[in-house]
């Protein structure tokens, strides 16, 4: 195997010597930065692992060089600093999950962390197997690569706290996976979880469906109401696409942030919410904060710690992985053994992924269905680069026979992929509500995961 590489940018000769001479730096090769050219540059120019960057001030143009940058989205960070604010070294955080410590090191954390590195920087090149996953799995999610040992490990660090959390990554990247994940991972896990779609929430409810209402607060209000924080007490809320709240409803959500008090509609008593609070976006949330979509002050609340979800573009071998492991998890639910053909394989580990999981599930799901045995190239139904975005020839060939509800599933991922994941967009263009989406999307999920494809009549 590879020895590792840790490049280290210090000028705090001291804090270098004492860094180099850790235990956890052992098994890593060591580059030092050069004088003549800026770090990011010579990250770039060369293979690494970790680095270490001690900095005075992360200039603006530091920040933007390391943003979305994906020669290095695969590199661990740890930044050190004296500790004075920075706010392109907090914005910074709020898109990676690195490690900044402040002074004074605490060089024995330091030399935890490298090897902890050390143990997960490993990759092992996936070999190809038809009826079995092989890729790790850290609570719900599943992969091998770096990006997601590196997400695992914040998890694990932020399931242990009460921390709010917003969870930032692309449609389909699997956020709810991770908020999920944390619950899990947390001491509430005995207790409800529970997750709502801000952005499906009806303007004229959404008192109602946060705090629930009493009897007769309003025509229609027949019986007592809890709201998700009732009940969610004592586990875990997940706000999902919370960007997508009007703002002038967002208040609400910052009100109960504050001071954990809310009183259900029509109800003469405030409630105090013990619950833990896991939002999430496919936003930038600085631009919609900028773009006056998302307010500021419930950014601060919800971020207390935010964690970035890799798009599956920077996930390189999991690609391959995760297409074995949807392909084995359904040829169990089906009592199948069908198989990926070489160049189908070949195919998947080349393709222009996006960041999203499920363009890849759903292919091999539609792949699944087309295919008798083998997975061809062409069951796959991959658009050629050139017509990536283009409207092109979606014509799906339909075995004699297919099922019907195998044909409404076709034809909800076909529409998913078309829109790029939006639900409300999809609902529409299929002519259904967006709850309907949600639960046949819900109800695919179960099945593959319970393995009752075939249970229903
Ligand atoms: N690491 C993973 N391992 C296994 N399955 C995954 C992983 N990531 C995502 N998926 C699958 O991809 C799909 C999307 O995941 P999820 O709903 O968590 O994404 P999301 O980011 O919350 O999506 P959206 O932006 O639409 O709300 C699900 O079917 C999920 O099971």
């Amino acid at each position: 195997m590879a020895r590792l590489t840790l490049f280290y940018h210090l000028q705090d000769v001291n804090a270098e010597q004492a860094i180099l001479e850790l235990a956890g730096a052992a098994d890593f090769n060591k580059l030092r930065s050069v004088d003549d050219l800026p770090w990011i540059e010579q990250l770039e120019a060369n293979h690494v692992d970790v680095a270490i960057i001690e900095l005075s001030s992360l200039s603006r143009e530091d920040y933007l060089g390391l943003l979305d940058n994906v020669a290095l989205s695969n590199i661990e960070f740890i930044f050190l600093s004296d500790g004075q604010p920075n706010p392109n070294l907090d914005q910074l955080m709020s898109h990676f999950a690195g490690y900044h410590f402040r002074k004074p090191y605490d060089m024995t954390l330091i030399s935890d962390i490298f090897a902890d590195f050390a143990q997960y920087l490993v990759s092992s090149p996936i070999r190809p197997r038809p009826f079995s996953s092989e890729l790790d799995q850290y609570g719900l999610l599943v992969g091998s690569s770096a990006a997601m040992h590196k997400l695992y490990r914040t998890i694990r660090r932020v399931s242990a706290t009460d921390s709010n959390v917003l969870i930032i990554g692309e449609s389909g990247a699997g956020k709810e996976l991770v908020a999920n994940t944390i619950h899990l991972a947390s001491p509430r896990l005995n207790e409800p979880f529970i997750a709502i779609n801000c952005g499906a929430l009806s303007p004229e409810l959404v008192d109602s469906e946060l705090f629930g209402h009493v009897k007769g607060a309003f025509t229609g209000a027949h019986r007592d109401h809890k709201g998700v924080f009732e009940q969610a007490e004592g586990g875990t809320l997940f706000l999902d696409e919370v960007t997508e709240m009007p703002i002038e409803h967002q208040v609400k959500l910052l009100r109960v942030l504050e001071n954990s008090e809310y009183r259900p509609v029509g109800g003469a008593k405030v409630q105090l919410a013990n619950v833990r609070i896991v939002a999430a976006t496919n936003r930038d949330p600085i631009a919609a904060i900028e773009a006056g979509q998302f307010r500021e002050d419930l950014y601060f609340r919800l971020a207390q710690f935010p964690i970035r979800v890799p798009p599956l573009r920077e996930r390189g071998d999991d690609i391959l992985g995760l297409a074995q492991h949807f392909l084995a998890y359904r040829n169990v639910a089906e009592k199948q053994n069908k198989s990926l053909a070489d160049d189908s394989a070949q195919m998947i580990a080349a393709y222009p992924w996006s960041g999203n999981v499920r363009e890849l599930k759903h292919a091999i799901e539609r792949a699944y269905i087309l295919a008798d045995q083998e997975i061809l190239p062409s069951h796959l139904q991959l658009p050629q680069a050139s017509e990536m975005g283009a409207s092109g020839d979606d014509q799906v060939v339909i075995p004699q026979g297919m099922r019907l509800d195998d044909l409404e599933k076709i034809a909800i991922y076909q529409a998913l992929e078309t829109t790029q994941g939006n639900k409300t967009d999809t609902a529409e263009q299929l002519g259904i509500s967006v709850k309907t989406l949600y639960n046949k999307l819900s109800k695919y999920e179960q099945q593959v995961e319970a393995g009752e494809s075939n249970a229903e009549m």
